[in-house]
């Protein structure tokens, strides 16, 4: 057991809080409060304002000997002085302190009981505690009974920071301090920033367990084959997980322990950006009552969701616990990954749709996490912009990139796991010329990896990335295999793709201490 500072909590007044309400009670409240409106499919639907998004420039680690031993600091995981996080910790409770009424939820952050951290989260509104009970991992009454919060989330949207006295970027704060384990959010009500500032909780104390905590989605096949889909925002993790071939362990955060794999959260944060039941119907289907749609437009009178409506933003959200999905594994644990899949949104339209890596390429990629930052996920972004993101996760990532992707590698090494890349993104030309790859051919490609079907297949060699590209995968056309074949203008596909080689180049410049083999695994075109 951790020795958790909780002086705070004295000044928190407690007869006010609602601890561990129900769904019910919750969807009850939210209705009584007027934050979120019924919807046709039994989900309650909320806004949240001006942020629909997550806001990275508002996110700071507190820096105190306990942090500063461990975290890298740098752009993603900026410092903040102790004296401003308590300054604004005691003016966040005060607020709350006048609030009527606050909510309260106990659960656990890892579904493996080895590893799992016992967690509290203290909202404003109680929408957002329907959220966290649905993402987070709910208790038995006797895990509840004996429950001791580790780590503390308290999330105040309505309370917005004053940047000139206190100290923040704006009026909004994501706050971690490792040493008073407490997560402080203002001015925001995207309820995203609650479940991603747990995951960089996790990926800050797990590896610290020998466990390696991972930006990805799971699911295992009916042999117990695990699957993982790394990759960042929108570049397919939750869509690609949810199969009816396969079981659900989870849509977006995982430890990989030497037990195997296991699942952060207790549920998924789906994007509904023109979500359908014909293309997604396991999402489309797991959006009903107990659920919590973000931003999604409705019908005045009916009040269907209109889910190809983007005018408050294109990311719009639903959240619904995993036993919404019909097929998952319960509880969300699995054995060693067989198969891994980076997924990349190439918004440049160069990269295969798929390709197969060796093990120094396997490191190359995790380490350059590349993709194209979509369209709303975070403030500011508004078309699809090259990213390198390390580990598909360096956002949530206090540690340096190096500690997690040794992990990886000594694993792939020990349970000699294939790894894939592939391209979500664009094909046929870049952003604004070509179009997004069709899901169903994702899907076929996904299927012959996981199958084992690509593992002694033909292939074909990139010649700019030097990536193996399968000759032929079962139900998808063969020239669409080779992006150069998509491209009508052949010219302009070389440009563009020598361009991203550079990019590549340039980026992997800062892992000074890679070795050279996998220095060497990157693209073929050097300039
Ligand atoms: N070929 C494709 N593969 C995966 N997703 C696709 C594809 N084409 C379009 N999409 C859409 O892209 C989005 C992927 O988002 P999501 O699965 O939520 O990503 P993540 O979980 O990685 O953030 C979904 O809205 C999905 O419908
Ligand atoms: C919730 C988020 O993650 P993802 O888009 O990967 O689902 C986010 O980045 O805000
Ligand atoms: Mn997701």
């Amino acid at each position: 057991m951790k020795t958790v500072d909780k002086s705070y909590m004295k000044e928190l007044q407690t007869n006010h809080i609602h601890h561990n309400l129900s769904v019910a009670q919750l969807v009850e409240k939210i209705l009584y409060r007027q934050e979120g409106v019924l919807t046709s499919t039994g989900a309650i639907r909320a806004t949240t304002g001006t942020y629909t998004g997550r806001s990275p420039e508002d996110k700071f680690i507190v820096k105190d000997k306990v942090s500063d031993l461990h975290v890298n600091w740098g752009k993603v995981n900026k410092p903040i002085q102790e004296e401003v996080f308590n300054q604004l910790l005691s003016k966040v409770i005060n607020y709350l302190n006048e609030k009527q009424e606050i909510f309260k939820f106990q659960g656990f952050a890892g579904s493996d009981h080895t590893y799992r951290l016992p967690i509290q989260v203290i909202n404003e509104y109680a929408w957002h505690n329907l959220f966290s009970r649905q993402l987070f991992i709910t208790p038995t009454e006797e895990e509840l009974s004996k429950h001791q919060a580790e780590f503390t989330v308290i999330s105040a949207p309505g309370f917005k920071a004053d940047p000139a006295i206190d100290g923040t970027n704006s009026e909004t704060f994501i706050l971690i301090s490792f040493k008073k384990r407490i997560v402080l959010i203002g001015g925001t009500e995207y309820a995203g920033e609650i479940k991603k500032s747990i995951f960089s909780v996790m990926n800050y104390l797990l590896p610290q367990q020998d466990v390696l905590s991972m930006h990805c989605s799971a699911n295992v096949g009916q042999e117990g084959d695990v699957a993982l889909f790394f990759g960042l925002s929108g570049t397919g993790k939750t869509t690609l997980s949810a199969d009816p071939y396969r079981k659900l362990i989870g849509d977006d955060e995982h430890g990989w322990s030497p037990n195997g794999v296991f699942n952060i959260e207790g549920g998924c944060y789906a994007k509904c950006i023109n979500l359908s039941q014909e293309k997604e119907p396991q999402i489309y289907n797991a959006i009903r009552y107990g659920s919590v749609l973000e931003n999604v437009i409705l019908d005045d009178n009916s009040r269907e969701p209109d889910y190809d409506d983007t005018s408050l933003t294109e990311n719009t959200r639903a959240a619904y616990p995993l036993e919404n999905i019909d097929n998952i594994i319960n509880p969300s644990v699995a054995g060693h990954p067989n198969t891994i899949i980076f997924l990349t949104a190439d918004a440049s339209g160069t990269l295969p749709p798929i390709s197969k890596l060796t093990k120094e390429q396997a490191m190359y990629h995790f380490l350059s996490g590349y993709t194209s930052k979509l369209a709303g996920t975070e403030r500011g972004v508004t078309e699809p912009t090259a990213t390198f993101s390390a580990c598909f996760g360096s956002p949530f990532l206090p540690l340096a990139p190096s500690k997690y992707a040794e992990m990886l590698g000594k694993k792939i090494d020990m349970f000699d796991t294939n790894v894939f890349l592939i391209n979500t993104g664009w094909t046929g030309g870049s952003y604004g010329v070509g179009d997004r790859i069709k899901l169903s051919f994702t899907r076929a490609m996904v299927h012959s990896a996981l199958e084992g079907e690509l593992n002694s297949i033909e292939t074909i060699t990139d010649e700019i990335f030097g990536l193996q590209i399968p000759a032929h995968v079962p139900g998808v056309p063969d020239e669409l295999l080779v992006p150069k074949q998509t491209w009508g203008n052949k010219e302009a596909y070389v440009k563009e793709a020598q361009s991203l080689a550079l990019k590549f180049h340039e980026n992997f410049k800062k892992f000074t201490l890679a070795s050279d083999t996998i220095k060497q695994a990157g693209p073929f075109y050097k300039g």
